[in-house]
């Protein structure tokens, strides 16, 4: 197979301990959902290579610790990054109410433009018993648009029942290729990409 050209964009995955974070970044990559936690510590990424309207893509998607004591050691992975997800669970109203000192740990770590960067906010365990539901679409949709000028983009997900992570991530991977500039591209073998060419659906709001 002849070599083409490759962007290579980084992501990270941002969010209280417990949000589903590993689960999300699973289920995409692997396919596959673990009842089972086991807390991430520091930092971990896996890759997976995608096309997004023609373009070679491989996402390093890095996945930070959500618990205090880890917290330190993920922030080192932030720099670099062309796109930052930020995950709650939609069950837990505490989870909801970090996701701006999320936010703004990361734009202080990496010195990014607030307005430009491109920040996904995504409410997952949304399979759970609807009477469980702390954090409504509403109130999520109106902090979204609170941050006027933002680039950001709300999501509702399941790791557990694979509920619009390929649409989470097909998302994430078309604003980190637009975010990407002064990233290095490198050329490499091609095998098996996803392909991600379909316009975009299921995302519940705002680009505010
Ligand atoms: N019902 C349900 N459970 C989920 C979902 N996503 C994750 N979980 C469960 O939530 C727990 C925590 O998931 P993780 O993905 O490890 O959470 P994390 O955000 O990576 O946690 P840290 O590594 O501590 O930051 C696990 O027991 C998962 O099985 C989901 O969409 N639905």
């Amino acid at each position: 197979m002849s070599a083409q050209k490759r962007v290579f964009l980084k992501v990270v995955i941002l969010g209280d301990s417990g949000v589903g974070k590993t689960c999300l970044m699973n289920q995409f990559v692997n396919q596959k959902f673990s009842r089972e936690y086991k807390a991430t510590i520091g930092a971990d990424f896996l890759t997976k290579d995608v096309v997004v309207d023609d373009k070679l893509v491989t996402l390093q998607l890095w996945d930070t610790a959500g618990q205090e004591r880890f917290q330190s050691l993920g922030m080192a992975f932030y720099r670099g990054a062309d796109c930052c997800v930020i995950v709650y669970n939609v069950n837990n109203s505490k989870s909801f109410d970090s996701v701006e000192n999320w936010r703004q740990e990361f734009l202080y770590q990496t010195s990014q433009d607030e307005c430009a960067f491109p920040f996904i906010i995504v409410g997952n365990q949304i399979d759970k018993d609807a009477s469980k539901r702390a954090v409504s679409l509403h109130r999520a949709l109106d902090y979204c648009k609170s941050k006027h000028g933002s680039n950001m983009i709300h999501f509702e997900a399941s790791a557990k029942e694979n509920t619009n992570v390929t649409d989470l991530f097909e998302t994430v991977s078309r604003l980190a290729l637009e975010n990407e500039s002064s990233r290095d591209d490198f050329v490499n073998d091609f095998s098996e990409p996803l392909l991600l060419s379909k316009p975009l659906n299921n995302t519940s709001s705002c680009n505010c």
